[in-house]
C-alpha cells in the first residue's frame, strides 16, 4: 500500500462539486448535529442511480436531504425517491432543500416512521436501489426487508460498512464495528449478489441483486 494513500483518499472526498441547495442541506444537517453522506459518497450515489436509470429508489435515514438531493440528481426525470426517517424536523429540512432544488412534490415519497415499521408494508421487488444510511445495527436488521424490496438487478447500498475506520482494525471488537463487520461479509457470501465494498466515506457497500 503506498503511504500517499490518505492522501488519495482526502482527494477523492474532495473531488466532487456540491450544488448550492446540497451544501445548504449539509450545513443545516451538521447545524442539527446529524451526519449526511460526504460528497464523494453522494456523487457515487448518483453515478449508480444514473447507470441504474433508476426510477424507483428508497432511502432508510432522510436526515436533511443530502443524499436524496444526490440520489435525485441521477434518477430519471420521471423518478420517484421514497425517504423515511424517524425524526419529523429533518424530514422538515429535507422538504425545504428538495423545493429549492426545484424537484417537484411528485418526484419525492417522504415517510415518516422507524424503518422497521414501514419497509414491511413496501412492494416488493420493485426497487431500483434500497439506500441504507442508518448506523450498522440498524442496517443488518433491515438488511431482510431491503433485499425483498429490489427488483432483479437492483442494488443495496450501505454507507457505513466500514464504519469510521473501524472495520478494517480485527482489534476493534465494539458490538457497531463487528455488526459492520458481520453484515458486509454476509453480504459478500450471500448466494444471488455481487457484491463491491468501496472505500468511499464512511464505507460504501454495494450489492447487486442478480436474480
Ligand atoms: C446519517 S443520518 C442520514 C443523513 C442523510 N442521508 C443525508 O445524507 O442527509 C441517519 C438518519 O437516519 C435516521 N434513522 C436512524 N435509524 C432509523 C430507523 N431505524 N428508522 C428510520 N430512521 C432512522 C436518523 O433519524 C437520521 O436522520
Amino acid at each position: 500500500m503506498s503511504a500517499d494513500k490518505t492522501l488519495t483518499w482526502s482527494y477523492t472526498e474532495e473531488f466532487p462539486f456540491e450544488d448550492e441547495a446540497t451544501s445548504q442541506a449539509r450545513l443545516r444537517g451538521i447545524e442539527l448535529g446529524i451526519s449526511p453522506v460526504s460528497p464523494a459518497t453522494g456523487a457515487a450515489l448518483r453515478a449508480l442511480a444514473a447507470a441504474a436509470g433508476a426510477k424507483s429508489v428508497a432511502e432508510i435515514g432522510t436526515g436533511t436531504g443530502v443524499s436524496g438531493l444526490w440520489l435525485m440528481a441521477g434518477m430519471g426525470a420521471d423518478g420517484v425517491l421514497t425517504t423515511i426517517d424517524v425524526e419529523a424536523e429533518f424530514q422538515r429540512e429535507a422538504r425545504r432543500a428538495f423545493d429549492a432544488a426545484g424537484y417537484s412534490g411528485h418526484r419525492t415519497r417522504i415517510i415518516q416512521g422507524r424503518a422497521s415499521d414501514v419497509m414491511p408494508r413496501m412492494a416488493a421487488g420493485s426497487y431500483d436501489m434500497v439506500v441504507l444510511d442508518v448506523d450498522p445495527q440498524d442496517a443488518a436488521d433491515l438488511l431482510p426487508d431491503a433485499l425483498r424490496m429490489l427488483r432483479a438487478g437492483g442494488s443495496l447500498i450501505i454507507t457505513h460498512a466500514l464504519w469510521r475506520d473501524h472495520v478494517a482494525d480485527p482489534a476493534r471488537r465494539d458490538a457497531v464495528t463487528v455488526a459492520a463487520r458481520e453484515l458486509g461479509k454476509t453480504l459478500r457470501d450471500a448466494d444471488g449478489l455481487l457484491t463491491s465494498l468501496l472505500p468511499v466515506g464512511d464505507g460504501l457497500l454495494v450489492a447487486v441483486r442478480r436474480s
